[in-house]
């Protein structure tokens, strides 16, 4: 009788799951475990938390949501509070376990546990399998492990035409746990009842998300309404599920190409299907570059001018610039976890270009904050606005001036967000007008 290991990561879903059914079909037991390491050891020096409360929650309920759907197939999900290099050792030996699954993950972090974990164990069998990506590695028309086209456009080009898998139906029926396994509710105590959230975190919630965008007319609008600032029906708003794996992108495209099929076919439809590939070619990015997300130069080796200004940080963090535009948007992703993309560049150009700030306290701030945080589209498109990754052009400074002129005309979203409750100031300066650091 042959025991396998599940270990779920940005996969939290029984639809179209091809590491889970692989796991499903080859293990006789299964141990489906989550590692969610709760004391916030910070992994970068950007004194970040891991988890915002609104992304916490978020991925506490999706994760109490997955707990529900494996226990109504015999199975449970064990959520360990511990590094997964800690704990994985004792239920490989206690359970002899002789194989061990799980989704292929763009992180460095991730992948580092991986290859540690296989060199400790060369008897057990490991798989990976692509569940967070549009294209497996082996569908791309380059080998990704040789090389990557330098800009989103010549990836697009590339691969925009080739057939997307159908997504698999959901799993119904799993191998049991062995016998001894007792599995702990540690996930349901830690959900804020009392916190409210736009979005409710877990499958259950996206499938509901997906069939409703899917029967509004939204999708015929989205070219004209994506850039808003506010307002739930402007984008699609299904990347904080995405970014769990809590919806599959292939299950997003077979819904998106229905509504082409029954109801419209036009240039927003198709724009969706873009941002998709976006999505996409950041995620072959980071498996590509690897470290190279994380770093100052970025993947163009180009070191960005910038200072060590503490107080501008902390100001940008707490909506405290003298950009009201800024300050409303800083607030809204503190208040929410969520912020427009439009919002994403402006604060984001404004961090780096008129705070002169490094572009990776702000990468990691949005780490800390965002529902849908993913490495590989929150450092990728960072590392794009900072000029340091594969945009072509040199610089994308936003005029701040224009982008309220465009997008918060009547100041409107400014007086909802209170972003006009600033000192003014920039630097704060002692009585001879040093700057005060
Ligand atoms: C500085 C910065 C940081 C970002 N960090 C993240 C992040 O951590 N996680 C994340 O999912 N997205 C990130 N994005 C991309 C984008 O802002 C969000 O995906 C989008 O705002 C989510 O809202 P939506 O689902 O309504 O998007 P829609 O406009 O409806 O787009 C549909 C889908 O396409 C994908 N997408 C759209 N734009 C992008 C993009 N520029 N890059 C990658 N994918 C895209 C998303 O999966 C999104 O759900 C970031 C963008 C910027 C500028």
């Amino acid at each position: 009788m042959a025991t396998g290991l599940f270990l779920f990561q940005n996969d939290l879903r029984l639809h179209d799951n091809p590491a889970l059914a692989l796991a499903t079909q080859e293990a006789d037991h299964l141990i489906c475990v989550y590692c969610l390491p709760v004391d916030n050891v910070n992994r970068y020096p950007y004194h970040i938390d891991k988890h915002g409360i609104y992304r916490k929650q978020f991925l506490l309920q999706s994760l109490n949501n997955l707990a529900g759907r494996l226990s109504e197939r015999g199975q449970s999900l064990h959520v360990l509070l511990e590094h997964p290099l800690n704990v994985l050792p004792e239920l490989i030996s206690q359970y002899n376990v002789s194989m061990i699954y799980t989704s292929e993950n763009a992180g460095v972090y991730e992948k580092r546990n991986w290859h540690t974990l296989k060199g400790r164990y060369p008897y057990i069998t490991f798989r990976q399998i692509s569940t967070h990506t549009l294209f497996d590695r082996t569908e791309l028309p380059f080998d990704i492990n040789e090389s990557l086209p330098e800009t989103f456009s010549k990836f697009r080009k590339q691969v925009e035409d080739l057939d997307i898998r159908s997504p698999l139906t959901t799993i119904a029926k799993l191998p049991p746990p062995p016998g001894r396994l007792k599995a702990f509710d540690v996930i349901s105590s830690m959900i804020n009842p009392k916190l409210l959230a736009d979005y409710e975190g877990g499958e259950r919630a996206a499938l509901k998300h997906l069939e409703k965008y899917f029967s509004s007319e939204a999708p015929s609008r989205y070219k004209q309404t994506r850039n808003e600032l506010d307002g739930w029906e402007n984008s699609t708003k299904f990347s904080p599920w995405l970014a769990l794996g809590c919806l599959s992108t292939n299950m997003l495209i077979k819904h998106l190409s229905k509504y082409e099929k029954d109801v419209e076919c036009n240039d927003s439809t198709q724009w969706i299907k873009f941002e998709l590939l976006w999505r996409e070619y950041f995620q072959w990015y980071a498996h590509y570059h690897g470290a190279k997300l994380y770093s100052f130069s970025g993947i163009k080796k180009k070191n960005p001018h910038t200072a060590y200004y503490p107080e501008r940080f902390r100001r940008w963090s707490e909506g405290n610039t003298p950009y009201p535009l800024v300050n409303a948007l800083m607030n809204q992703l503190r208040q929410t976890g969520y912020m427009s993309n439009r919002g994403r560049q402006i604060v984001a150009s404004c961090l780096i270009n008129e705070l002169s700030l490094d572009w990776r306290y702000g990468a990691a701030f949005f780490e800390e904050h965002l529902i849908d945080y993913d490495t590989a589209s929150n450092w990728g498109n960072w590392q794009y606005l900072a000029g340091v990754g594969a945009d072509p052009k040199e610089n994308r400074h936003f005029n701040l001036v224009k982008q309220k002129e465009i997008f918060d005309p009547n100041g409107v979203f400014i007086r909802k967000w209170g972003g006009n409750n600033h000192d003014g100031s920039i630097d704060s300066v002692d009585a001879a007008d040093w700057p005060i650091y």
